[in-house]
């Protein structure tokens, strides 16, 4: 079965089964997130108090972990929801938001590789080259723009064989790879960069894919998703002009999502 002839039916069954995506994430775009969640017909609960992730994490069906503002009661909470993801065999990802910024996220997201195995690892280049060790110029969480396709394919790919998962290299052209294998997806608008918290909602998306596809599919099917709705808003931002409500197209575009036609996906 091609991809775009899946896409549909896992947006259907994600309508149909509205999988509970548990989400630890920063508090600058886990409005955008949880709304990203609900227009995809998904049920989000974002939860984080140390005390009562594990039984939270243990009733989902997948779940989100986001570096992002990072603080010591999340990180604990993050720790313990990933370990009870990986017992009770719940899908898992990681956005290694601000990664390279630190010595902080670095060892504790190295950790929680180790310990969760997450299916799929989730950021931007200077993100993905920071967690494999690569060379890196972090300059705060943002990034957008990456280098070469070449070059960051290369790290994707190093990224994905080393830690045993999927990665999603996100950028003007999203890289998708399990090492082997690799896809662009090409959708999206450059506004998506103008905007905080796309990224974000971008992880929260393929949480929701994880629950109802496998590890590759989501990942591809997040990218897609989130590209496809960027256009959407960008199409309506032509006739308003109005970037605040920029974001909220792209909410508007996740809830009328319906097939991959405009899909911009190519075989790398
Ligand atoms: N120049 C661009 N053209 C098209 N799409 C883009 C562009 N830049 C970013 N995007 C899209 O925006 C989304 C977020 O990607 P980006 O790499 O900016 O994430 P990020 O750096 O983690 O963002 P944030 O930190 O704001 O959450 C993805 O869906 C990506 O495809
Ligand atoms: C702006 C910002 N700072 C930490 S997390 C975040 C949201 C987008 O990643």
């Amino acid at each position: 079965m091609t991809f775009q002839t899946q896409f549909p039916q896992l947006l259907q069954r994600i309508k149909a089964d509205s999988p509970l995506i548990h989400c630890i994430t920063n508090h600058i775009s886990i409005h955008d997130c949880a709304n990203a969640l609900l227009a995809l017909g998904a049920s989000p609960i974002m939860a984080e108090h140390p005390g009562e992730v594990a039984e939270i994490t243990a009733t989902s069906q997948a779940l989100m972990v986001n570096l992002g503002n990072i603080s010591d009661s999340r990180m604990e909470a993050i720790a313990a929801a990933g370990e009870t993801a990986r017992t009770h065999h719940i899908p898992c990802m990681i956005d290694l938001v601000g990664v390279g910024c630190s010595q902080l996220r670095r060892s504790f997201a190295h950790g929680f590789l180790l310990r969760a195995h997450p299916a799929v690892i989730k950021g931007n280049e200077s993100e993905i080259r920071a967690i494999c060790g690569v060379e890196h110029h972090a300059r705060g969480i943002d990034n957008g723009e990456h280098g070469p396709l070449a070059q960051a394919l290369t790290v994707a790919k190093q990224a994905a064989r080393q830690f045993h998962t999927v990665v999603l290299l996100s950028g003007k052209t999203d890289l998708i790879t399990d090492g082997v294998c690799a896809f662009g997806v090409e959708n999206g608008d450059p506004l998506m960069a103008r905007v905080t918290g796309t990224g974000c909602m971008q992880g929260a998306v393929v949480a929701a894919f994880l629950a109802v596809a496998s590890p590759l599919e989501a990942a591809l099917s997040g990218a897609a998703a989130m590209g496809l709705a960027g256009e959407y808003a960008a199409e309506q931002f032509q006739s308003h002009g109005s970037i605040s409500q920029f974001s909220l197209g792209i909410l508007d575009g996740l809830f009328s999502l319906r097939d991959a036609a405009a899909l911009r996906m190519i075989p790398l």
